[in-house]
Parts: structure tokens; sequence; C-alpha cells
């Protein structure tokens, strides 16, 4: 089920609140909801009044005591909510990086015929020339990233000699930045410590994704498969 934007988001909390309580298949109190959460009586009332209005919850009443249901619509709107974090495939890691300019040699080693050929071959396609750098600023961060790189079997572009000068391997690996499928490369031989991810793709970033420098990006870590 899509989640339509008019969906007040106190309601998804209190669904969510009602079934941590217990109250996916059976009916919960009112009272026994406000002790389990921690949550005002008086709030609680307005929040069910809204669901119910919504068709979200249903309301059984005895006595004085009132009884909540979580509507079959509520455990659609749930479902779609689920699905709507689930979408996509799961990150290793997710961490936050900061654009920032280099020297200008990613360009210069991304024209280079021996990598541009092994990369078509391996990724599918040809990259923009040049590598867009991330600096990543949390020391646990940077924990992530070793760990990532030592978990996940990287495609490597092998070294080679071209007009009597030799250049190193690359690692490559999957990442995703603000969304986008990209990749991240490892040359063997790099002017960057651990803090630096340079991501590579067959688009300019900067254009596509409106960055400039100084703009903090989500970097997600991916496996393969
Ligand atoms: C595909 C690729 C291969 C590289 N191979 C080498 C190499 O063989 N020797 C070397 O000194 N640096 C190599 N580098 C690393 C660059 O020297 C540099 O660390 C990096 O690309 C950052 O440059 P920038 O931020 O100035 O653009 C390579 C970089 C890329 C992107
Ligand atoms: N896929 C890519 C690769 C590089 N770039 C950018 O293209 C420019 C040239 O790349 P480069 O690697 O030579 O430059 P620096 O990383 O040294 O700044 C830089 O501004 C990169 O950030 C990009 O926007 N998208």
């Amino acid at each position: 089920m899509a989640i339509s934007n008019r969906v007040n988001q106190r309601t998804v909390l209190l669904l969510i609140s009602l079934i941590q309580s217990g109250g996916r298949d059976k009916p919960i109190s009112l009272s026994d909801l406000a002790e389990f959460t921690g949550i005002p009586k008086p709030t609680l009332v307005r929040w069910f009044k809204e669901a119910e209005n919504g068709g979200y919850v249903i309301r059984a009443v005895k006595g004085k005591r009132h009884h909540f249901i979580v509507s079959a619509k509520g455990l659609a709107l749930l479902n779609g909510v689920c699905e709507l974090i689930s979408s996509g495939e799961k990150p290793i890691e997710r961490i936050a990086g900061e654009v920032f300019t280099g020297l200008g040699e990613g360009a210069y080693y991304m024209s280079l015929e021996g990598y541009r050929r092994e990369f078509l071959k391996h990724l599918g396609y040809e990259p923009f020339k040049g590598t867009l750098n991330l600096r990543i600023i949390s020391k646990s961060a940077i924990y992530s990233v070793i760990k990532w790189i030592e978990k996940v079997r990287p495609v490597i572009v092998p070294g080679f000699t071209e007009s009597g000068r030799t250049f190193g391997s690359v690692r490559i690996y999957p990442v995703r930045l603000n969304g986008e499928l990209c990749h991240a490369i490892f040359p063997e031989r790099r002017h960057y410590n651990a803090d630096v991810i340079e991501v590579i793709s067959k688009d300019n970033l900067r254009r596509k994704l409106n960055l400039k420098d100084g703009d903090i990006v989500t970097v997600d870590l991916l496996s393969w498969d």
C-alpha cells in the first residue's frame, strides 16, 4: 500500500505503540497503553480520535473502559511503512561523507586506456573521467569502511605498464551515494588515508546530484550480491 502524505504521523506512532504493547492481534485498553508507553492518557485520547476518524483503529467500549483494535486499514498502513523502509538493497553500513576537491589527479588516471577498458568490462559502463572525493569525518564511520573493505570481496582491476610507466591495481566496491548506484575505488597507490573514499560513476556526480564542496552525502556501503 502506497502511503498517502496525508496520513497523520501521530497515527503511525500510535499504531506502532499499540503493536509494541501486544495489540497486533488483540484489543488493548487505553489505560494499559498509557502505562506501557508512558504517553499521557489525554494525549492518547486525542491520537485515538484521529486514528479512529481515519479508520485505522476500531474502538470497543465496555463500561468505562475503552479498548482499541488495530483495523485492517491500520495494518495495511504499517505494512506500507515497512515496505517503504525495506525497499532496495540492504547496505552493510551507512555513513556520511563530505565532498571535497583534490588535486585533479583522478581525471588523469581515469582517462588511461588501461583502466578504462577494465572498468567497462567489470562495471558495464565507461566512467566519467574523474573521482568524486568524500572525506569521512567520524572515527566510527572510518572503522565501518575498514570493516566493509575487509568483508566484501572487491573487483580488482590489475595494474599495467603504459609508455614505460607502471600503474598500480585498483580495488572496486559498490556504493550508493545519495541513493545513486556508483562505485568506490581504492587505488593500490594513492595519496589519501583511510578517511577518504573516491567514488566513480558513469555520470558527473556533482552535476547530477547537484553537489559542491562541503556538502554532506549519504554513502551506503554495499556488497556485490
Ligand atoms: C584509477 C586510478 C588509478 C590510480 N593509480 C595510481 C598509480 O598507479 N600511482 C599513483 O601514484 N596514484 C594512482 N592513483 C591515485 C591518485 O594519485 C590520487 O591519489 C587520487 O586519484 C586522488 O586524486 P585527486 O583527488 O587529486 O583527484 C590512481 C587513481 C585512480 C583514480
Ligand atoms: N563521477 C564523478 C567523478 C568526478 N567528479 C568531479 O569531477 C571533477 C574532476 O575529478 P578529479 O578526480 O580530477 O578531481 P578532484 O577529485 O581532484 O577534485 C572533480 O570536481 C570531481 O569531484 C564528479 O562530479 N563525478
